[in-house]
Parts: structure tokens; C-alpha cells; sequence
């Protein structure tokens, strides 16, 4: 059974039809990609399985532990605590907050004690912010954060911001990650650095990822499926060798000379 089955999904803004009837399938475990020109309606798939928007039409299943669960139609913090986790296109962390309480923040999601334990701080309520405390660092840790953990988040690289973008999802426990042009805005180096650790967090928390990504290099080099959107249409579906040499893929988006890994 895969992680994540998605049937038909479109979606219309008045006379727009800005996603129709795509299908997709991800197997838990996988990194695929999502690619296509400008305007395809990548960022829209996205939003339609984080709740951002609800689909016109068509259906969105995550299964978790052998259960199926629907997705369309709930509201984002629900698909967030199905296991749905995401980064932006344009970075949208708490830009006032500092790294560390971007990332707790993200952490509360999953505590375990409730309102009344926490009003009366209770015993309980002292040991799961100290669990949240210690599980923050840690990811702070993985992402070479930890030294700046007070700065505000605001005045972070931009590179240390995607960064704990990243960091930031991952602390909502996800099974299913979806990035958002997580290179844009990199040099070459850092992109190096990032596909690197992206192919790491997958084995490390045991993750299925779905990427948008203009940069081909990172895309051929890491996804073991692509999927490859026109006009809202899904145009072509396969490994990278295949994208690669596709004809309307080509023709499409990725030119002649495009995406030697
Ligand atoms: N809220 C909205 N209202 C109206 N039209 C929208 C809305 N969101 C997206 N669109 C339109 O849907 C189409 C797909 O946009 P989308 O942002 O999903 O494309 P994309 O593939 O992510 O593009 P890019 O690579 O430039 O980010 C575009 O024509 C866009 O203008």
C-alpha cells in the first residue's frame, strides 16, 4: 500500500484550472520529484495536500501504520498532525522568534500533557517541555544550528534560514515532507551541501519526501521518480534517465541540454 495516493486531483480558480485530475502515488520511503515550467501548478498540488486549499474535486489518502486516512477537505494543522509536513517557496519562518522557539513551537504539535497540567504546571507538564527542550537542540544539532539557537530568526544567512525551514517541519514528527524549492536561492555549494542532506534526513527520520525544484542537478542526483507537470496536466511520470530523454518533457520544460547529474 503507498504512503500517500492521491486520484484525480484538480482544482479550479473560477475559470482557471490551475491542477487537473492528477494522480500520484508515493511509496513510503521514496524521494521523488515534482517539476515543471513556471505557473505548471506545482505549488498548488502542494497546498492542496497541506489543506491550503480544498481540491475542487478528487481525493487525497495518506496511510499511516496500515490506515488509511482521507486528507481532502481537512484543515492544514490536521493534515500537519496526520503527518504532513512542509517548507515554502518563499521562507516563512517566525521571523521575530529566535531558532530555538521556531523549532519548539513546531514541537508542541506532539506534547503529551494537557491544558490542565500545563495551567497548574504539574509535574508532567515540567518533564514534556523538558523532553520538547532537549528534542529542540537536537535538531538544532543535525542542522549546525545549536551555536546559534538565541539569534532571531530574522537574522540568520539565508542558506541557516532554508535551513531551519527545514528543521522546523521536521519537528512536527512527519511521515511525508514536502520541500518547496529548497535550493532556490543557493549557490552551487550550498545546493551540494543541501541535496546531501536531504538524501540524510530521509534515512535518519525515516522519511518519504516530495520535491519541487527548478535545479535539475539536485533533482537528477536524488529523486528516484519524477513527475512532470504542464498546464496543471501531469505530462510524464518516471525515473531520471527517463525525464531525462522524454520528447514532450523536452519539448516542455527541459530543453536539449538539461540534467546531467
Ligand atoms: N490562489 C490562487 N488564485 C488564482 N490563481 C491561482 C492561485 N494560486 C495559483 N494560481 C494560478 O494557478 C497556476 C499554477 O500556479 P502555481 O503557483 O501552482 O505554479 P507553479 O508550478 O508552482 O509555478 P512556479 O514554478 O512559478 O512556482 C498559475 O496560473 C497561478 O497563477
Amino acid at each position: 500500500m503507498p504512503l500517500l495516493k492521491v486520484h484525480k486531483l484538480t482544482k479550479s480558480f473560477g475559470g482557471l484550472t490551475a491542477v487537473l485530475n492528477v494522480s500520484m502515488e508515493l511509496k513510503q520511503g521514496e524521494l521523488v520529484g515534482l517539476i515543471g515550467p513556471n505557473g505548471a501548478g506545482k505549488t498548488t498540488v502542494f497546498n492542496l495536500l497541506t489543506g491550503v486549499y480544498v481540491p475542487t474535486s478528487g481525493s487525497i489518502i495518506l496511510n499511516k501504520a496500515g490506515a488509511e486516512q482521507e486528507l481532502q477537505g481537512l484543515k492544514p494543522h490536521r493534515i500537519c498532525k496526520a503527518g504532513v509536513a512542509r517548507t515554502f517557496q518563499n521562507i516563512r519562518l517566525f521571523k521575530d522568534l529566535t531558532v530555538f522557539d521556531n523549532v519548539r513551537i513546531a514541537m508542541h504539535k506532539n506534547v503529551r500533557y494537557g491544558l490542565l497540567s500545563s495551567f497548574l504546571h504539574l509535574p508532567s507538564y515540567h518533564r514534556e517541555e523538558k523532553r520538547i527542550s532537549e528534542a529542540t537542540m537536537e535538531l538544532l544539532r543535525i542542522f549546525k544550528l545549536d551555536g546559534k539557537k538565541d539569534e532571531y530568526a530574522k537574522n540568520l544567512p539565508y542558506g541557516e534560514q532554508r535551513h531551519l525551514e527545514i528543521a522546523r517541519a521536521l519537528a512536527t514528527n512527519p511521515s511525508l515532507l514536502l520541500l518547496d524549492e529548497p535550493a532556490a536561492g543557493m549557490n552551487p555549494a550550498e545546493t551540494a551541501q543541501l541535496t546531501e542532506l536531504i538524501k540524510w534526513i530521509r534515512e535518519k527520520f525515516n522519511l518519504t519526501i516530495l520535491l519541487i525544484e527548478h535545479d535539475m542537478s539536485l533533482v537528477m542526483k536524488i529523486c528516484e521518480r519524477i513527475y512532470v507537470l504542464d498546464y496543471g496536466i501531469l505530462i510524464a511520470e518516471g525515473t531520471p534517465d527517463e525525464i531525462r530523454s522524454n520528447k514532450r518533457v523536452i519539448e516542455a520544460y527541459l530543453g536539449e541540454d538539461v540534467g546531467d547529474a
